[in-house]
């Protein structure tokens, strides 16, 4: 948890270190009090003196004020230091999570960062404001309210030697048993998190299949055991209520005993018995802060933990020391294996082949075949596990990453648009881009004409993940994205499955006027998105089966022979 204290930054450490300062001097003024009745009882009252009574009494409220002015003061600075130090992690938290590579962001999960972001950072910044504000209250309550008590009456003080430690012996006990019962609280969260990501993103086929109730098992289900759980960590802390009032109790009643005996033998006036009672209440008042503090301190330490974990992920893909700069933008593989993990089996196996800039590589194969994670390799979206992927010459991994990506545009399968207009969301593929840029790519993609039928032309809003637009538009527009940077090598990830053959035909057209110069990957699962490429690979579980162009792969190639006939009918065997 200390090391997450690195978030503190600027005024936020001045408020930090202000907070225990206004702290102490509320302390102080609270400490004051008793001390203050007392003498009112045993001076003022007893010797009938009633300028010392209004003396004393006016002392008190301005101990009052002034106590009242300085917590005020220590509230307010240490939600200050909270919200910020919030702040602070949450921004190294975004930070980070941009650095990671695919491969980390499938291991830790979309939606357990979504609650590391979220509900773990709103932990830690419960307890930082807690830890401002009690941290210094406790201990300095009970050890000057010990202090105090002590001098008033070394004798009833020892009272203390017997209940503190049975009150600290127990909240030791419960705290131990509690940390591991917050993390699991954190990690049935992240459960219903998942739960309700997929049931709200994935609404319309919940709803398509009728599912509403299967859905609706899950989510009751993870709902249920997040219950369970949270109430299993709260019994904890209702054990511990019921024993800290009970030593209290039962520590008035001995002061009440053995300083009743005191007074009557004379040793003690009744006005030090009262206070020695208001020190007894501050003392197990802050015993009952520590408690809070500790439950509040362990559950901030497993959020703490889970957030640790997310800074300690280094990424796999990362810059050499020495990068090297590459002008050509030829793509070579060389006996290239992958797999995502080290549990699972090879998605592609020995995958060798050669594209040269200004080339049309098709790329065809059965369904999860291999084909995305074949091409996801080349900008560095996953690393090969075995084998060399060559740009120019040069092995992917001492290319620097910026530039490496800079220069390869990938339409992903996945065509997610952000919240916005259409304009903005064709700058993310280049936020330099001028109007004739924008207006050449949204031609080049097939999406100028639909765009100019919507009222706002490029000023349309785009509601989050594009879902005020049509799939074939969502496709144009993701297309109309990647085009806008002029890429060096652009591949489209079976991008265009949704547009009619006529759009697709103009699509492939102006893609090829366009990318001359550029290395050009296309996957499509229908022959006619690769049949005019310069060379079409076909894949086979996870192997390359054939290279070749399509007529001579019609000829040869039974994988691809088949897909033809199966798409285009007999006819096409005709023409070979
Ligand atoms: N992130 C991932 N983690 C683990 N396995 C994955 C992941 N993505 C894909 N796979 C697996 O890798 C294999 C190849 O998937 P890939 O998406 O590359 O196939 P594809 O040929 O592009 O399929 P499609 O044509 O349906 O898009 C599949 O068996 C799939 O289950």
């Amino acid at each position: 948890m200390i090391k997450l204290l690195k978030y503190l930054k600027g005024s936020a450490i001045i408020c930090a270190i202000l907070a225990p300062i206004t702290m102490c001097l509320e302390v102080a003024m609270d400490l004051l009090q008793p001390t203050l009745l007392s003498s009112i009882i045993d001076v003022g009252v007893a010797n009938g003196d009633l300028n010392y009574v209004l003396s004393a009494g006016i002392k008190m409220v301005i101990a009052a004020i002034i106590g009242l002015v300085a917590g005020s003061a220590c509230s307010f600075f240490a939600a200050v230091a909270s919200m910020k130090l919030g702040e602070g992690v949450r921004e190294g938290l975004f930070e980070k999570i941009q650095t990671l590579s695919f491969l980390e962001l499938d291991k830790l999960k979309t939606s357990s960062l979504i609650t590391r972001l979220t509900n773990d950072v709103t932990q830690l910044q419960m307890m930082m404001n807690m830890a401002l504000r009690m941290m210094v209250r406790a201990p300095l309550t009970a050890i000057g309210g010990l202090i105090m008590a002590t001098i008033l009456s070394p004798k009833l003080a020892s009272i203390f030697l017997i209940a503190l430690p049975i009150i600290l012996v127990s909240i030791m006990f419960i705290i131990k048993k509690s940390l591991p019962l917050f993390t699991s609280v954190q990690e049935k969260i992240d459960n219903i998190n998942t739960v309700m990501r997929e049931s709200i993103l994935g609404v319309k086929v919940i709803k398509a299949f009728a599912i509403e109730s299967t859905q609706g098992e899950r989510f009751n289900e993870a709902n249920d055991n997040l219950t369970n759980e949270s109430i299993a960590s709260q019994n904890m802390n209702l054990i511990l209520w019921p024993i800290a009032t009970l030593i209290m109790n039962l520590t008035v009643v001995a002061v009440l005993w053995f300083g009743g005996n005191m007074v009557n033998v004379g040793d003690l006036e009744i006005g030090k018995i009262m206070a020695f009672i208001n020190y007894l209440l501050q003392i197990m008042g802050s015993v009952v802060m520590v408690i809070n503090i500790m439950l509040t301190f362990s559950r901030a330490k497993a959020s703490a933990n889970r957030i640790n974990d997310v800074f300690k992920t280094e990424t796999s893909i990362k810059d050499k020391e020495e990068t090297v700069e590459v002008n050509n933008f030829d793509i070579e593989f060389k006996e290239v294996y992958f797999r995502y993990n080290e549990h699972s089996e090879n998605v592609l196996e020995g995958i060798s082949f050669k594209a040269k800039q200004g080339e049309t590589i098709g790329i065809i194969g059965s369904t999860g075949c291999g084909k995305s994670s074949f091409v996801n390799l080349i900008p560095r979206l996953y690393d090969a596990t075995e084998g060399e992927i060559l740009i120019g010459g040069v092995n992917i991994k001492d290319i620097s990453i910026r530039q490496l990506r800079e220069n390869i545009g990938i339409v992903l399968q996945e065509n997610i648009l952000f919240g916005g207009t259409i304009e903005s969301n064709l700058k993310f593929g280049n936020a330099n881009a001028n109007e004739e840029d924008i207006n050449s790519s949204a031609i080049d993609a097939q999406a100028y004409e639909f765009i100019m039928s919507k009222d706002g032309k490029y000023q349309s809003e785009v509601e989050q993940r594009g879902k005020n637009l049509s799939g074939g538009q969502k496709q144009r527009l993701s297309i109309a994205r990647t085009l806008i940077r002029n890429p060096k090598i652009f591949i489209m990830d079976d991008s265009s499955s949704a547009l009619d053959m006529a759009t697709e035909a103009k699509l492939q057209n102006s893609i090829k006027n366009r990318m001359k110069e550029s290395t050009v990957l296309v996957i499509a699962q229908r022959i006619s998105g690769v049949m005019d490429a310069d060379k079409i690979i076909v894949m086979d579980d996870g192997k390359i089966s054939d290279i070749g162009k399509h007529d001579e792969l019609l000829k040869r190639n039974e994988i691809y022979r088949s897909i033809a006939v199966s798409q285009l009918g007999e006819e096409v065997l005709k023409v070979v």
